[in-house]
């Protein structure tokens, strides 16, 4: 029998969602509840719909990021999960709730935030991203609800739930920066901001300052690879999904919807993460880089799987394989301590 007095800070995310869930009504859908995004039929072909909220001292803080950083954060993030079905954004819908003691330079440097986000979209996928409405409440702290839609064009759409064995797993975009720009911030070490026309030193060599400064404009604008998902789409990727609770939080996700176990090859180097990683713990720099790069979410990297044999599209990397004849949902190869990812109500 169920304690249904027990609160949900004793229940992981998964566990609350799977008591919510199925007393839901599904109506008409393609890809039902339960992916990074919904496909919904629409007269002449289909929409892509996903929704996800940001509050004030959970998901920021107004001293760290300023309303432009929660805008492009808060599309972005939203963008990706479309981006994880294999589609384009075309709209976004904005709930605002704000003390009153909220400036007006707060709210029109969000609204630039968006605007960013919505022209960074654009140009990744060569069509409009509008805003196309919202709601304004008042509350005691900012919380912020974007829903984004978006477009197959005719794609079929991607899900979590495709992955079969001998397929290859992997991940396009950055992974544990965002962790480590939050840990540089939450040790009092918030680094320079970076110019507007700062380079991506996700490929090259750079300074410990560098790939502080990089991590700490990860954290406070994540990139996540935008095309990625289409790329993925267009070489038949077999199952996708955007990571934004850590890496193997979300493999796990992806495995036990498709029923199959996965094996992690985990990385050999991780020379940014560890120098910065270093400059906070000296003597635990490699362990500290290695749980920001498997647990560390908010990076919103896309994960795939591939087909043996596929050539992966530009910006993907391999990071395992799924195995033949083994038990649904496990994953090998990974370090427990390393190993956490972000749970919102503790028991993850
Ligand atoms: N309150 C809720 N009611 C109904 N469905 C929900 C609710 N919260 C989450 N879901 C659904 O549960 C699934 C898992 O949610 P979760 O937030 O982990 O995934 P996600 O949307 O990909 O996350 P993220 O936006 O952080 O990438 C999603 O399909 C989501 O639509
Ligand atoms: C001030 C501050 N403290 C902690 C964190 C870390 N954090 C918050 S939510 C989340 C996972 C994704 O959440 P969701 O699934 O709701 O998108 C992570 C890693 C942060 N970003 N800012
Ligand atoms: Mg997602």
């Amino acid at each position: 029998m169920t304690n249904l007095n027990r609160t949900i800070g004793q229940l992981a995310e998964d566990e609350l969602l799977a008591r919510i869930i199925p007393q839901l009504p599904a109506g008409r859908t393609v890809i039902d509840n339960g992916d990074d995004a919904a496909v919904l039929p629409a007269d002449d072909g289909s929409v892509v719909a996903c929704t996800d909220v940001m509050v004030e001292d959970r998901h920021f803080r107004t001293a760290w990021s300023t309303g432009g950083d929660i805008g492009w954060r808060v599309a972005m993030q939203n963008l990706s999960d479309i981006s994880a079905m294999g589609a384009a954004g075309t709209q976004l819908l904005i709930g605002l709730v704000m003390p009153p003691s909220t400036t007006l330079a707060w709210v029109e440097d969000f609204a630039r935030g968006l605007r960013q986000a919505c022209e960074a979209g654009a140009f990744a996928w060569g069509s409009p991203v509008g805003v196309a409405g919202g709601d304004l409440s008042g509350g005691e702290k900012i919380m912020v609800s974007v829903t984004a839609l978006g477009s197959l064009c005719g794609r079929k759409p991607l899900t979590r739930a495709g992955a079969r064995p001998g397929d290859t797993v992997a991940v396009a975009g950055t992974l544990g920066f965002s962790a480590a720009g939050l840990a540089l911030a939450t040790a009092g070490k918030i680094p320079a901001r970076l110019a507007d026309d700062w380079q991506d030193l996700s490929e090259s060599g750079a300074s410990a300052d560098q790939w502080a400064q990089y991590a700490w404009h990860i954290y406070r604008r994540p990139q996540p690879p935008l095309t990625a998902g289409v790329s993925a789409a267009d070489v038949g990727a077999s199952a996708a999904m955007d990571i934004s609770d850590g890496l193997v939080r979300d493999l796990g996700r992806l495995a036990r919807a498709s029923g199959v176990s996965i094996e992690l090859t985990p990385p050999c180097d991780l020379p940014g993460l560890v120098s910065i990683a270093e400059s906070l713990a000296p003597s635990e720099g490699k362990a500290l880089a290695n749980s920001w790069w498997h647990s560390g979410g908010e990076d919103h990297a896309l994960l795939a799987t591939f087909h043996s044999g596929t050539e992966l599209p530009d910006g993907f990397t391999a990071i395992g394989r799924v195995l033949q004849d083994c038990e649904g949902g496990a994953l090998t190869g990974i370090d427990p301590e390393a190993a956490r990812g972000w749970d919102h109500f503790g028991q993850g």
